[in-house]
């Protein structure tokens, strides 16, 4: 069924059980290659905080958890252009092997200003793991992303984390705007 978040449409588009097979499958590769280390997950504030939450329960290696927060997009469905740190990560990461925990990439212009934060610390090493990518819409240098969800087309998409204009990270499956 078709949901309205102010002045928008949105279709369903991935659903929850979806999210939930994807999500363990990454949890599973990650367990594998990270066996005897102790990765540093970051998650990227806000839109990542659910798929953060629920990658970390298929997690069983030992690790720790952090947050750092961003901003590039202040309402609507366009890029705004500016990322501003808005809350930097409050702990030494250096000689630590990090993974970074994004709710998408679209443009890629996030990611890439994380990058070259994080590699300023000296970490040992550096991987990514985001539940959504758009590689049509990728343009900013971000490398090798080493963990992904579903590759999607360049549609704007909300739920699971993601918001419209502020609305819709409470919705448990992932909507994408209607266009008729
Ligand atoms: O690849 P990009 O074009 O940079 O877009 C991706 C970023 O945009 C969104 O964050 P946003 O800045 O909207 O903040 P939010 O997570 O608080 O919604 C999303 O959570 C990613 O971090
Ligand atoms: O498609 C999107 N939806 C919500 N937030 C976003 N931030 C970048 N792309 C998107």
């Amino acid at each position: 069924m078709n949901i309205t978040i102010n002045d928008k449409d949105f279709e369903p588009f991935i659903e929850h059980h979806l999210i939930e097979k994807r999500t363990r499958l990454i949890g599973i590769q990650i367990n594998l290659e990270y066996e005897k280390r102790v990765p540093v997950f970051i998650g990227v504030l806000n839109g990542s905080f659910m798929f953060m939450a629920d990658l970390m329960k298929e997690v069983n290696v030992s690790c720790e958890t952090t947050f750092v927060k961003l901003a590039s997009y202040h309402g609507g469905t366009a890029s705004s252009g500016n990322i501003t740190e808005e809350l930097s990560i409050a702990m030494n990461i250096k000689n630590r092997d990090i993974i970074i925990v994004e709710d998408i990439i679209d443009t890629g212009r996030t990611l890439s200003f994380l990058l070259e934060k994080i590699k300023a610390l000296e970490p040992a090493s550096i991987k990514i793991a985001t539940l959504l990518l758009k590689p049509d819409a990728l343009t900013f240098d971000v490398g090798e992303i080493d963990y992904v969800g579903f590759e999607i087309a360049n549609d704007f998409v909300v739920g699971y984390g993601l918001d419209y204009d502020g609305l819709g990270r409470n919705l448990k499956d992932i909507y994408r705007l209607y266009v008729g």
